[in-house]
C-alpha cells in the first residue's frame, strides 16, 4: 500500500477513496480499497491506496486523536509511503477540534511540519482564497454550514479557525504562490516548517491549483484536506512506475433497495422533495415520537418492505425544526437514537435479503455502513462508478456483493436517489 487516507466520516471516506480510484487522466488512479473502521483482518494484495473511515468527526477531541493515531500505525505496518487526513470541503469541526488536534499528532508522530491544510473542492464549489473558505460564492459562514446540526461553521477564514483548535501557529500558501507551481509551493511549505508551522493554509480555486499542490506534495509524508487534496497524488506512484493503476470492475446487484436519509442539509432535502415530487414510497421519521419508542427499525423495516422500488426513509428537517428538538431532548441524545434507528434498519434489511442501500448524511452512514460490515463480517468495500461528484457506489464481499451509497449530505443533483439506485442495478 502507497498511501494511506485516515477519514473522519465515511461519506468523506468514499469521497476521497473515488477521487484516488478514478484519478486524471492520462494516467487515471489508483487501486482502492475502504475499510470501515481500522482493519483487523489481513486485506488483499495489490491495493495501492487504502482509506479508513472512522466516525471521528464528532467523536470527542482524545478520541478522534487516538483513533487516528492507530489508524496511522496500521498504514504504516502496511508500508504506506504517504499519509492523508481527510476531512469535510466546509471544514466541518467545532473549536475544541477535531481536525487541530488530530492534524498536530499526526504530524508529531511522521515527525512533518509545514504540512498542506485544503479542504479545497473546486468541482462542488469549494474554494480557498487568502485562508478564506467559499462555498460557491458564498463565505462558508453564509452558506447554509452555520445552521449545520452538529458542527455550525460561522468562521469562514479557516487559518483564524484552525488556530483555535491547535497549539502551535498556522500558516498561509496563498494563491498567488500556488499559481506558481509545485517548487514554490514546497518551498513556501518548507519555509513555513522552518518558521514552526505545523500546519499551514495552502489556498485552490480550481483543479489546476489543486494538480499543482499535489506535485508539490510528491514525497510529503503527511497531507490534510478535503477529497480535492489526492486529485494530483496518484499520477506522482504512477509515473515512477510505483503504482500500476486501476481496473475498474464493477457487478451490479438487484433486487430489493432502500434509501435512508438522517442529513437535515439543503441539498438532501431538496433531494427528498423531488423524491416525493417523483411519486416515489416517502415516509417521513417523527422524530419525538423514535425518543418515545413509538417509531422504530421494525416500522421503517416494515415501509420499506411493503413499498417496492425506491422507498425512502427520512429524518431529515428544517433548522428550526432541529433546532426546537435538539433544545428539547439534547443534540447528542437525538444523534444517537437517530443513527442506532437507521443502523439497526440496515440490520434488519440485509437480513431480509436488502442488498442496496442508499445513505445520506456523514453521521447516518457512518452508522449504516459499520452495522453493514459487521453484519456480514466484510471490513474492506471496493470502488464501483460515481453517481454524482464525490460520490460513488461501494460493494462489499465477493459473490453476490452489497452495494452502498454514501451521499454527503451536501452533494448530489436533486434526483440523486433514484440516479444511484439506477447506477447500482435500476429501480424495479
Ligand atoms: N429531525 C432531526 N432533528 C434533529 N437532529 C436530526 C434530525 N434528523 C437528523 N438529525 C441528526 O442530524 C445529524 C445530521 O448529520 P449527518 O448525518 O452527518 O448529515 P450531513 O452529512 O448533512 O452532515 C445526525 O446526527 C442526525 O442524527
Ligand atoms: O468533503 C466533503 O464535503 C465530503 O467528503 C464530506 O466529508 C461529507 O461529510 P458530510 O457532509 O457530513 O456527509
Amino acid at each position: 500500500m502507497l498511501i494511506g487516507v485516515i477519514a473522519d466520516d465515511f461519506t468523506g471516506a468514499s469521497d476521497i477513496a473515488n477521487t484516488l480510484a478514478k484519478g486524471v487522466p492520462p494516467e487515471g488512479g489508483l487501486r482502492t480499497a475502504q475499510f470501515s473502521g481500522v482493519p483487523t483482518r489481513a486485506v488483499a494484495s495489490g491495493i495501492e491506496a487504502g482509506v479508513i473511515a472512522l466516525k471521528s468527526r464528532s467523536a470527542p477531541a482524545e478520541e478522534a486523536v487516538r483513533e487516528s493515531l492507530a489508524a496511522l500505525n496500521w498504514f504504516r505496518a502496511q508500508g504506506c509511503r504517504q499519509i492523508v487526513f481527510k476531512y469535510c470541503s466546509t471544514f466541518d469541526s467545532t473549536p475544541a477540534g477535531n481536525i487541530g488536534p488530530v492534524a498536530e499528532a499526526l504530524a508529531r508522530a511522521l515527525d512533518a511540519k509545514g504540512v498542506t491544510v485544503c479542504p479545497a473542492f473546486p468541482t462542488m464549489g469549494r474554494t480557498i482564497y487568502q485562508g478564506h473558505l467559499f462555498v460557491h460564492d458564498r463565505l462558508l459562514s453564509e452558506s447554509g454550514m452555520e445552521h449545520h446540526p452538529l458542527t455550525p461553521m460561522t468562521d469562514p477564514d479557516i487559518r483564524r479557525f484552525l488556530s483555535k483548535q491547535t497549539s502551535t501557529p498556522v500558516g498561509l500558501v496563498p494563491q498567488q504562490v500556488v499559481a506558481l507551481g509545485a517548487d514554490a509551493i514546497a518551498a513556501k511549505l518548507a519555509a513555513a516548517g522552518q518558521a514552526g508551522q505545523v500546519l499551514c493554509v495552502v489556498d485552490a480555486v480550481c483543479d489546476g491549483d489543486l494538480l499543482r499542490i499535489g506535485k508539490a506534495s510528491d514525497g510529503a509524508p503527511l497531507l490534510t484536506g478535503g477529497s480535492g487534496i489526492a486529485l494530483g497524488l496518484p499520477r506522482n506512484f504512477i509515473v515512477r512506475g510505483d503504482a500500476t493503476g486501476n481496473e475498474g470492475t464493477f457487478t451490479p446487484a438487484h433486487g430489493p433497495a432502500a434509501i435512508l436519509a438522517g442529513s437535515c442539509s439543503g441539498a438532501t432535502r431538496g433531494q427528498i422533495d423531488q423524491h416525493i415530487a417523483a411519486g416515489h414510497p416517502v415516509y417521513p421519521i417523527d422524530v419525538p415520537e423514535v425518543l418515545a419508542g413509538a417509531v422504530t427499525a421494525e416500522t421503517l423495516t416494515e415501509f420499506i418492505s411493503e413499498n417496492p422500488g425506491a422507498p425512502l426513509v427520512y429524518s431529515s428537517g428544517a433548522p428550526d425544526v432541529v433546532r426546537q428538538i435538539q433544545d428539547r431532548y439534547g443534540r447528542e441524545v437525538v444523534a444517537a437514537q437517530l443513527d442506532e434507528l437507521f443502523a439497526e434498519t440496515a440490520r434488519q434489511l440485509l437480513r431480509r435479503g436488502w442488498r442496496r442501500i442508499v445513505v445520506a448524511g456523514g453521521e447516518t452512514s457512518g452508522a449504516v455502513a459499520l452495522a453493514v460490515a459487521r453484519e456480514l463480517d466484510v471490513e474492506a468495500m471496493t470502488l464501483g462508478p460515481e453517481i454524482d461528484p464525490g460520490v460513488p457506489v461501494l460493494s462489499l464481499g465477493q459473490q453476490e456483493p452489497v452495494l452502498l451509497a454514501l451521499k454527503s449530505g451536501n452533494f448530489g443533483a436533486p434526483d440523486f436517489f433514484s440516479k444511484a439506485l439506477d447506477v447500482m442495478g435500476g429501480i424495479r
